[in-house]
């Protein structure tokens, strides 16, 4: 088992990850439907979460469009990646098998490629701020050092247990 640290916070962590995308979700959908829609997170025209949700960028990370075309199936709101990204970290963190570590890490080490990304293209293209994007880097990067502490751990030798360990005199 890992320590039980790990699971408390690999749910907190999936839990925002999860509301923040749902939320952005209803953002860009509302905003999909009415141009005037503006959400809490549009502070002002450079910090602005409506416009990067609902800009080429914003689904199918602008690479599934060009790739498999406007109606494919893969071409959903990268919140929906988002989503289902998390509620994988969950689900799997509930398994304590090297395999399933193993998956955690490597789709952990593809969401920071994601967030990379998706990182530069808000930043150099955009040039926009967008507080609920950044926050789901730094959820990701934590989720990554997770998975890592948590490899190691299931992956380490086992350790004489230092338990009821007592001073004989
Ligand atoms: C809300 C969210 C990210 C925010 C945002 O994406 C948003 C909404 C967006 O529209 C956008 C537009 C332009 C620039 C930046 C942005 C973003 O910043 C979630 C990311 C999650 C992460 C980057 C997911 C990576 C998932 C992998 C592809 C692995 C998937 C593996 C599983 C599905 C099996």
């Amino acid at each position: 088992m890992e320590p039980g640290w790990e699971r408390a916070v690999r749910a907190a962590l999936c839990v925002t990850g999860i509301g923040l995308s749902v939320y952005a979700y209803h953002v860009e959908t509302s905003r999909e439907r009415d141009p005037e829609y503006t959400a809490l997170c549009d502070i002002n025209p450079d910090i602005s979460c409506s416009k990067v949700f609902t800009s080429r960028w914003g689904r199918g990370f602008g690479l599934v469009e060009g790739i498999l075309g406007a109606q494919s199936l893969l071409n959903q709101p990268n919140s929906v990646f988002g989503i289902l990204f998390y509620v994988l970290q969950i689900a799997l963190g509930f398994v304590s098998s090297v395999a399933a570590a193993a998956t955690l890490l490597v789709t952990s080490l593809v969401s920071i490629a994601g967030s990379l990304y998706l990182a530069y293209v808000l930043f150099y293209i955009l040039e926009d701020f967008c507080v609920i994007c950044i926050t789901t880097y730094v959820l990701n990067f934590s989720l990554l050092l997770l998975n890592a502490v948590r490899l190691r751990y299931l992956t380490a030798k086992p350790q004489k247990k230092k338990k009821n360990k007592r001073k004989t005199h």
